[in-house]
């Protein structure tokens, strides 16, 4: 094991983080090394997002051809998901990110590392065998199913291997309410799955408007889903058949072949040896400055998932990777602002939000303006034959800026996009409304919403 020269920045995670942090640091002129424990290309692009939104678009064709069987797709009520066939569809996006993230990291001059990263001394990594000292170094590791003191915990299947599944088993429980278990539900169910979703408490999906969310809840019930809520769970046991039974405080039980992980993410940082770094961890999580820096070692910092300073997705992840990348570069100044981060959870219909919700506001006793309504009857959402959609928008009284957007509706992640841009540049409610928008596009709706 050599002891090299100080590299300027090692990069622990090849994720959007660390990828985008290496690249801007190597072609800034640095000498940047990236270690990656596993594949290159990080959660989103080979286990997230990204592989998710291909089922969910084949999910949703066949959902949609179904909606419109008696509108004039003929042989829609017969049309299946494929669920073989869409997972070699999906490897067809994720086979080729490792060797395209290694490329792309290797052409913009940053030295790869295959292996875990740990910490051997406050200035010093060791990976891939070799003892690495650097002058900085950003922990992008991103994070992992949350280890939750529940009898069998072990035996629920993750996100990572539900989306890997080569045939889906014939019934499945969803263990959690929040974004992966909501998805990967609505995936299921489409591919012909018995699916049961438990939740804690009352209110799902707890981020999101909770007038939207009881929409969500009744329509995933009426898909055939068992929605059971109030359902901690607190063991899951194998039984003599194989079978997993699921069992929750309240004590009901439910059993199916797979139960997923839908508990939570927390940073991975276990493997990181953060003691010999000096790098001060409270909670679970690391004790940063505004500038995403080590409170306890100036020499570290953090970015993405790892850092879970705002919400623990792809879009954060790349904003603290170009703050991180500023602070390395131009001087500690740089801090996240996580004011306007727009979010969607991918069933069908998508649902989809940026800003406050008014349950937010009522706590914060802000004054606001409430436009909400239901969006069924509108023409873009008759002509897909959804019958679940609707909205809230929340407007500040006097200058018409936008303080919160919710969406459930067939296209109601690009519209959101607008309603994101809106927040960012201070467009108010009225400019919005005057704007002329492509018509008949989902986006023309705008003038109504707000009217
Ligand atoms: C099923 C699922 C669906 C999602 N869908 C969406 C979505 O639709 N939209 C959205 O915005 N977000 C979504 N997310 C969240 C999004 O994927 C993450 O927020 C994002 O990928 C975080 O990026 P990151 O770079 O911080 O971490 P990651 O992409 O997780 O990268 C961290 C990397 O570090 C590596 N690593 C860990 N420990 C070590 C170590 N000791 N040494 C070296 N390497 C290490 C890991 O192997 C990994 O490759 C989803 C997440 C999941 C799980
Ligand atoms: N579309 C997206 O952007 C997307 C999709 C998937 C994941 N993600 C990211 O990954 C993170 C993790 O997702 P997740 O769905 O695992 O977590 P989550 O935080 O969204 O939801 C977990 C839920 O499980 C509930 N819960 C906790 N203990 C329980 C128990 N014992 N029994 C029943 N319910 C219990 C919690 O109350 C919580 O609401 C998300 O917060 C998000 O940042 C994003």
């Amino acid at each position: 094991m050599a002891q090299s020269d100080p590299l300027d920045l090692i990069v622990l995670g090849s994720g959007v983080a660390g990828s985008s942090v290496a690249t801007r640091c190597a072609s800034a002129g640095w000498r940047v090394a990236l270690a990656e424990a596993r594949e290159f290309g990080g959660t989103c692009a080979l286990r997230g997002c990204e592989p998710k939104k291909v089922f969910w678009t084949l999910a949703e064709a066949v959902d949609r051809a179904r909606r419109l069987a008696p509108k004039g797709v003929a042989g829609g009520e017969a049309v299946r998901l494929d669920w073989g066939a869409a997972q070699r569809f999906k490897h067809s996006f994720t086979d080729p990110v490792p060797e395209h993230s290694e490329a792309s990291l290797r052409d913009a001059g940053v030295e790869v590392l295959h292996g875990e990263a740990r910490f051997v001394a406050p200035d010093a990594v060791e990976a891939a065998g070799r003892r690495l000292a650097f002058r900085h170094t950003v922990i992008a590791t991103g994070a992992h199913p949350a280890k939750l003191p529940i009898e069998g915990a072990e035996l629920l299947a993750t996100s990572d291997e539900f989306l890997a599944l080569e045939r889906l088993p014939q019934r499945m429980v969803m263990v959690g309410g929040g974004y992966i278990s909501f998805e990967c539900a609505h995936l299921a169910a489409r591919g012909g799955a018995e699916v049961t979703l438990l939740h804690a408490n009352d209110e799902p999906l707890a981020h999101f408007d909770q007038d939207l969310v009881r929409r969500l809840v009744a329509h995933t019930r009426a898909l055939g889903v068992t929605v059971k809520l109030g359902c901690k769970v607190s063991a899951i046991r194998r039984q003599g058949d194989g079978t997993l039974q699921v069992e929750c405080e309240n004590g009901e039980r439910v059993t199916a072949e797979m139960a997923v992980h839908g508990l939570g993410r927390r940073p991975a940082l276990e493997s990181l040896d953060l003691e010999a770094g000096e790098v001060a961890v409270e909670k679970g999580r690391l004790r940063l400055d505004r500038h995403l820096r080590s409170a306890s070692n100036p020499r570290v910092f953090a970015a993405g998932d790892a850092a879970q300073q705002g919400p623990a997705l792809t879009p954060v992840a790349g904003h603290d990777a170009g703050v991180v990348a500023r602070n390395l570069l131009e001087g500690c100044r740089s801090e996240p602002d996580y004011s306007v981060v727009p979010s969607v959870v991918f069933t069908i219909p998508p649902m989809a939000m940026v800003g406050m919700t008014e349950a937010q506001a009522r706590e914060q006793r802000r004054d606001f303006e409430l436009k909400q309504g239901d969006m069924a009857s509108f023409q873009s959402v008759r002509r897909t034959g959804e019958d679940t959609a609707a909205y809230k928008l929340l407007l500040e009284p006097d200058s018409g800026h936008v303080l919160g957007a919710h969406l459930l509706a067939p296209e109601a992640p690009e519209v959101m996009n607008l309603f994101a841009f809106a927040m960012r540049f201070g467009v108010p409610a009225a400019e919005l409304r005057a704007m002329m928008t492509a018509y008949p596009s989902f986006g023309s709706n705008l003038s109504a919403m707000l009217g």
